[in-house]
Parts: C-alpha cells; sequence; structure tokens
C-alpha cells in the first residue's frame, strides 16, 4: 500500500515509518495537513494516518478535505488518550478507524487488519459497479443519462428492421458508433459494414465510388469497377454527411432506392442491389430543405427513422463514465499509469461546453494524460480547455471573429461551399468543419 503518516511530532513519524517499511509497504511522512494535501496532489495514496491535533489544519480539517477531494484514500485517525470523543466524530466524517497514542505495534496490526477488510468491500462493491458499468454500455456506446438510454432504446428497436435511419447529432456525439451499433445488431452483422464520409469526397469522385464505373467510362477508367452500393453486398450502407450530397445525386441515389437496381456509370444496364441505409447528419435538413439544398422526396426515403443525439454539454451525466472509460483505454493502450481523474478536474469537465462533443473529451483527456506527472489527473491537467464565458471577456474572441468572416462569405456566394471555401482559402472539407463547428446556417445572421 501507498501510505502517509501525518502528524507534527517527528518521533511519531518515524516509527511509523519504520514500522511499515518493514512490513513492506511504501511509505511518505507530512509535518503539516497543508504538506499532506500537497503531496496528495502529486500521487494517489491508499492509507492516511493523520494525527487529530496539529498546528495550523488539524485532523479533522484534513480528513474532510481528503474525502472530498479523494474518496477512495482510507483515512486512520491518531489520537490521545482521552479525546477518544473527537476521534468518534472523526469516524463519524468519514474515518476507517483511529489509534489512540500511546499505542503498541499490536494494536498497529489490528487497524491494519480493519483496513484490509474494508479495502476487500470496496473491491467487492467496485466489482458490483463494474457489472453495473456493463449495463450503462451498449456495443461499446457509453452512457448512463436518460437521452443516451432512450437512443440506446431506439437502436434496439430499429437494428431488426429494414427501415432506413437518419442519426442526427453535432459533430463528435457518436453517430457513426451508433451506425455500427445498429449494423452488429441487425441481422445483416454477418455482411459488410461500409461507412462514407459524404462531405470529404468531391462530388464526381462520390459518383464513382457509390455507382461504380463501366471501363472507359471517363479518362482513367481502364477497367469495370463495382461502386460501393454493390460491394455492400447485403450488408449495412452508413452515408455520414449526407447533407453534402449534390442534389443530382440524391436523385440517382433516390432511384437505387426505390428500384433496388444500380448503373454503373458509363453502363445502360442495372444492377440487383440489396443493402440497408444508415445516414448521418450534423446540419439541420429541415433548414436545408427551405433553403433549396436538399430535395424533400429523398429526404422522407432516409428519413423514415430519425434518432437525435444530443450533444454532450445536454447529457452532463455521461461526462464521468466516459472520461473514465478513455482513460482505461488509453492507459491499456500506452504505458501510461494515470488511473483517476480528482473530482474537481471532474466538475471542470462537467462545466465545460464540449462543442466537439465525445471526440473532444477523448482528446482532452489523451492530451492530458501525455503531459501528466501523476497518475491523477488534476485541474492543471486541463487547463487547455477554455472555461465557457472566459472568452468574451476580452472583447471579441478571434473565434468570433472567425465565426462571423466565414458567414458573411458563405452569405455572398450564397452558401455555395465550394465557392466560399475558394474564397476563404481553405478547402471544403475544413469548411464543413467550420459550419459544424460554429453551428453555422443559411439566415442564421438574423440571430446572431
Ligand atoms: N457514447 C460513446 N461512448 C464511447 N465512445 C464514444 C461515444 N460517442 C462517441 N464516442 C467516440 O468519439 C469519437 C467520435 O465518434 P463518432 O465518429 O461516432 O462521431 P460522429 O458523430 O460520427 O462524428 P462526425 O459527425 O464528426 O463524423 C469516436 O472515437 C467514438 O468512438
Amino acid at each position: 500500500m501507498q501510505i502517509m503518516i501525518v502528524d507534527d511530532e517527528r518521533i511519531i513519524r518515524e516509527s511509523f515509518f519504520h514500522w511499515f517499511q518493514k512490513s513492506g509497504h511504501t511509505v511518505e511522512t507530512a509535518a503539516s495537513g497543508a504538506e499532506a494535501l500537497d503531496k496528495l496532489t502529486q500521487a494517489p495514496f491508499d492509507l492516511l494516518f493523520v494525527d487529530i491535533k496539529m498546528p495550523g489544519m488539524d485532523g479533522i480539517e484534513l480528513l474532510a478535505a481528503v474525502k472530498e477531494r479523494y474518496p477512495e484514500t482510507l483515512v486512520v485517525i491518531i489520537t490521545a488518550y482521552g479525546s477518544i470523543e473527537s476521534a468518534v466524530n472523526a469516524m463519524k466524517i468519514g474515518a476507517t478507524d483511529y489509534l489512540v497514542k500511546p499505542f503498541k505495534p499490536d494494536q498497529l496490526s489490528l487497524v491494519m487488519e480493519k483496513v484490509a477488510q474494508h479495502q476487500k468491500r470496496s473491491s467487492e462493491y467496485n466489482y458490483l459497479k463494474g457489472r453495473l458499468e456493463k449495463i450503462t454500455r451498449f456495443d461499446n456506446i457509453i452512457g448512463q443519462s436518460a437521452a443516451m438510454t432512450a437512443v440506446f432504446e431506439m437502436i434496439a428497436e430499429v437494428a431488426d428492421s429494414d427501415a432506413s435511419v437518419l442519426l442526427a447529432g453535432e459533430t463528435g456525439t457518436g453517430k457513426e458508433l451508433i451506425a455500427r451499433a445498429i449494423h452488429a445488431k441487425s441481422p445483416r452483422a454477418n455482411l459488410p459494414f461500409i461507412a462514407i464520409n459524404c462531405g470529404a469526397i468531391p462530388d464526381t469522385l462520390l459518383e464513382s465510388e457509390l455507382f461504380g464505373h463501366q471501363k472507359g467510362a471517363y479518362t482513367g477508367a481502364t477497367h469495370d469497377r463495382k461502386g460501393f452500393l454493390e460491394v455492400v453486398g447485403g450488408g449495412t450502407l452508413f452515408l455520414d454527411e449526407v447533407g453534402e450530397i449534390s442534389p443530382k445525386m440524391q436523385v440517382d441515389l433516390l432511384r437505387v432506392l426505390e428500384d433496388k437496381t444500380v448503373t454503373r456509370v458509363g453502363s445502360r444496364r442495372p444492377v440487383s442491389v440489396d443493402f440497408r441505409l444508415v445516414t448521418a447528419t450534423s446540419r439541420d435538413l429541415d433548414a436545408q430543405i427551405d433553403a433549396g439544398h436538399f430535395r424533400e422526396d429523398f429526404y422522407y426515403r432516409i428519413n423514415v427513422i430519425q434518432i437525435d443525439i444530443p450533444p454532450l454539454r445536454q447529457r452532463k451525466a455521461d461526462i464521468q463514465l466516459l472520461a473514465d472509460h478513455f482513460l482505461k483505454k488509453l492507459c491499456h493502450e500506452t504505458t501510461k499509469r494515470v488511473d483517476r481523474i480528482s473530482p474537481r478536474a471532474l466538475q471542470l469537465l462537467e462545466a465545460y461546453d464540449w462543442p466537439g462533443n465525445v471526440r473532444e473529451l477523448e482528446n482532452a483527456i489523451e492530451r492530458a494524460m501525455v503531459l501528466s506527472k501523476s497518475r491523477m489527473l488534476d485541474e492543471a491537467d486541463f487547463a487547455f480547455l477554455q472555461p465557457p464565458g472566459k472568452a468574451a471577456a476580452h472583447g471579441p474572441a478571434l473565434r468570433d471573429m472567425e465565426k462571423h468572416h466565414i458567414l458573411d462569405i458563405l452569405d455572398q456566394y450564397g452558401w455555395n461551399i465550394t465557392q466560399a471555401a475558394k474564397a476563404l482559402g481553405i478547402n471544403r472539407v475544413t469548411l464543413h468543419k467550420k459550419i459544424r463547428r460554429y453551428q453555422l446556417k443559411a439566415g442564421s445572421r438574423d440571430n446572431q
């Protein structure tokens, strides 16, 4: 065990130190409550022996602070004969046991037995908690908020059918993960799952990727090639950012969905196809329809069932679970031993806005872990997260200026993404990312 002795009397610290070191424990000492708290921020401790009477912060105050910040750390109170009452009070606020001075080694052994029993009970508790955690995850999707539980239920309900599903949610909310879960729970689970990000591929390439082409259809088409609509062969086709598909291709896809046949580019011979369609969007398709960028008939075809995935800031109950999950996952993938997040750091994570949602949380945990020097991630490890509202305190932030400039250019080019991206000197994918990040919409200038 990692043990710390907190006592202002050097002789007590030293006698404990030798006794525990002989028993094979790792021991640290601190001469005051403040020193103990400082050491706790540097490394985790399993057990603290704390003298009640100390100048400055006394043992009871230290106990309260430890229980608040490090609830898993056990505390044994050391008290003088005659002040047992305060030791009993200490037990009420979370001490595991108490030891009366002066004491003999076998009394210390008895206390250690009690500590061991306590640890056994808490590991049983953690085991049960682990089992509960299994219930709060659904096919690798973590969540315990009411919103995510409703999403899990929807997945289970729709998986069996062949109905087209539209997943609507901001970037990084887990749409692809959910699409994969729908496929994994469906009767098509043993057939391919193909994911295509329609926002990242130029239109002509997307056409040839989806529909395939006949030899000679264009320069460079040196042989016949099947598109994904054929290759998917009975499986699930996931079209991410479906709002980016051009109106022409929407018509072509609508035909495929109605006829269940596909005609390769440059060919006239239709081939039968079979697949289940799952699509996702981070944009408001209703607004896109109103703006004339998205076809209503195609929309109804892909949106037989819609699952809305709420942004992370609207399901704070999931943050701790997700943060622990990523911590465990990253620990497993690296050699770094970081296994806890301090309660204050968690408070900070819960207060943050998460514009990039779960993906941003995963990246934040990874970044904090790489830089952290202790086994526990603390508030300071997440200093790179801008607290909500802080940017506004110093006039318009760079972020706001960028947002308004992009909106100006988009309006100027009638929301033609290709032309606006060119004018801004960035590529289309980057522009789409910024539109999503700033949640820009046609006509949203009026609400700025
Ligand atoms: N509920 C969750 N549980 C565990 N991991 C999650 C969860 N939601 C998202 N993730 C993880 O966050 C990352 C982003 O998820 P995903 O790619 O599914 O989001 P998305 O909504 O499809 O994003 P985009 O719209 O940008 O494509 C992935 O690494 C994914 O594994």
